[in-house]
């Protein structure tokens, strides 16, 4: 059985730009991965990636809509055991909003999707976050 986590590509849209909010691990490599985290007995994956990124980045289920018709896995191996990482696609509705890091994270940026591109150091969440940016250019 892989591991399974599950999270949000969260954006928000300031003037005509889309930002991708991009958080950095406090430990590790500490790389820059979208709010997530393992599922946990009896969670299914959204009611996960609802509670990851409260946890993770402050923000509440009233604050953001998730895209229902966006939803992605990556697949790829930790420390020699398959982990699979289910996302989907949320936009934040007040762009003003505060991110509220925990201590699992020591930075985090609203990236444009080059600059999120950049921080995500991994082919497999950069050709994620351009997927999300080419739905949102044309839905
Ligand atoms: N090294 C460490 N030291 C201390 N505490 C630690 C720790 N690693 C985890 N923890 C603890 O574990 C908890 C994490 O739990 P959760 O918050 O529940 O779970 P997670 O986001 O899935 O964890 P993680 O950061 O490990 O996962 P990722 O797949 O991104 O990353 C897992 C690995 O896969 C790599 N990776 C990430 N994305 C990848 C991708 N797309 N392709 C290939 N490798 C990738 C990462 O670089 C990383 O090496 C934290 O509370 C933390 O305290």
């Amino acid at each position: 059985m892989p591991v399974r986590a599950a999270g949000l590509v969260v954006f928000r849209r300031v003037a005509n730009e889309i930002q991708y909010l991009m958080m950095q691990t406090s430990y590790g490599e500490h790389h820059w991965t979208p709010p997530k985290g393992h599922v946990d007995p009896g969670e299914n994956d959204l009611q996960t990636a609802l509670r990851e990124t409260e946890e993770e980045a402050g923000l509440k289920d009233t604050q953001f809509k998730i895209v229902e018709s966006f939803r992605k896995e990556l697949h790829y191996p930790v420390k020699g055991k398959p982990k699979v990482v289910v996302y989907w696609l949320s936009e934040l509705l007040d762009p003003k909003t505060e991110v509220k890091l925990s201590k699992e994270h020591q930075a985090f940026e609203w990236a444009e999707i080059n600059r999120a591109c950049e921080l995500a150091k991994y082919q497999d969440l950069q050709d994620l976050l351009k997927e999300c940016h080419s739905f949102l250019q044309t839905n």
